[in-house]
């Protein structure tokens, strides 16, 4: 099933339209992501599996989702360890992290020893917003991301990806493709590039919001946050 795609700027228009005429709060829109990212997880890698999940937060809104994330993780019973190198003093941001913090979910600042001890990783460090050449702390982290053979959940986009052309020719994220991806909202452009298991989560969404925005509101089942959409791209850029 191939959803139609939607642009950066697009999806910050939508995200502001959502959070004036349609009455969301940023709280409300970040835990549905949050939520749909620790389903898609759990559909991913159950706990059989093994039970620690590292997750990568960087600075903005796609790491609010991580922190979401960890926190419905850890009440399904896996053990997350979160790398939140760049902490905001937005008052969201530090709510969140107390509810992390609250659950005894360790953070560790030491990403490549963290990568050692897991048995699945989430990347929520950069998402529609992402631009340019990959900014301190973060250039090694990506490496070590495309380097490792544990399994990634990429949030909305892998990180250090151009939104709209896709993965980088060069620079830490060159070769970088996580084993799945969950698109919140609405598919990225770039997922035109990605070789691996979709989702798409964002059950909430409108009839009319998803016809103004030209989108497709996935048929989700059950009790379900999320679905699996299948392998969007060829990897070279065709839908
Ligand atoms: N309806 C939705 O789809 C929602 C999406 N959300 C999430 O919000 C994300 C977008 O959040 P934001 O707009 O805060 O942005 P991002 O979280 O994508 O990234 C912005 C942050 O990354 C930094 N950054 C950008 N380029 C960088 C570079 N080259 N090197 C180092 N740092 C860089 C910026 O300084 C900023 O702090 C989405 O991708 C999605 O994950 C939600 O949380 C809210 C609802
Ligand atoms: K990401």
């Amino acid at each position: 099933m191939a959803l139609r795609t939607i642009s950066a700027k697009s999806a910050a228009a939508l995200d502001q339209e959502l959070m004036s005429t349609g009455a969301f709060s940023i709280d409300q829109l970040m835990e549905l992501a949050g939520l749909s990212v620790s389903q898609a997880l759990f559909k991913l890698q159950p706990l059989s599996k093994g039970k620690r999940v590292l997750v990568a937060c960087g600075p903005g809104n796609n790491g609010g989702d991580g922190l979401v994330a960890a926190r419905h993780l850890f009440h399904y019973g896996y053990q997350p360890t979160i790398y939140y190198p760049k902490q905001s003093k937005n008052e969201l941001y530090q709510r969140l992290s107390t509810q992390v913090r609250d659950l005894k979910i360790p953070f560790t600042e030491d990403f490549h020893q963290a990568l050692s001890s897991t048995d699945h990783i989430i990347d929520a460090i950069f998402g529609f917003s992402f631009s340019g050449e990959v900014r301190e702390p973060f250039p090694s982290v990506i490496e070590a991301l495309r380097d490792t053979k544990i399994p990634i959940l990429a949030v909305d986009a892998p990180s250090s990806w151009n939104i709209e052309s896709g993965p980088p020719s060069s620079g830490p994220g060159a070769g970088f493709m996580p084993e799945a991806l969950i698109s919140l909202t609405a598919p990225k452009p770039l997922v035109k590039w990605f070789k691996g298991r979709h989702f798409v989560g964002g059950r909430f969404l409108s009839p009319a919001i998803a016809d103004k925005y030209g989108l497709d509101v996935p048929k989700y089942e059950g009790l379900d946050q999320v679905l699996e959409v299948g392998v969007e791209g060829d990897g070279e850029g065709k839908l």
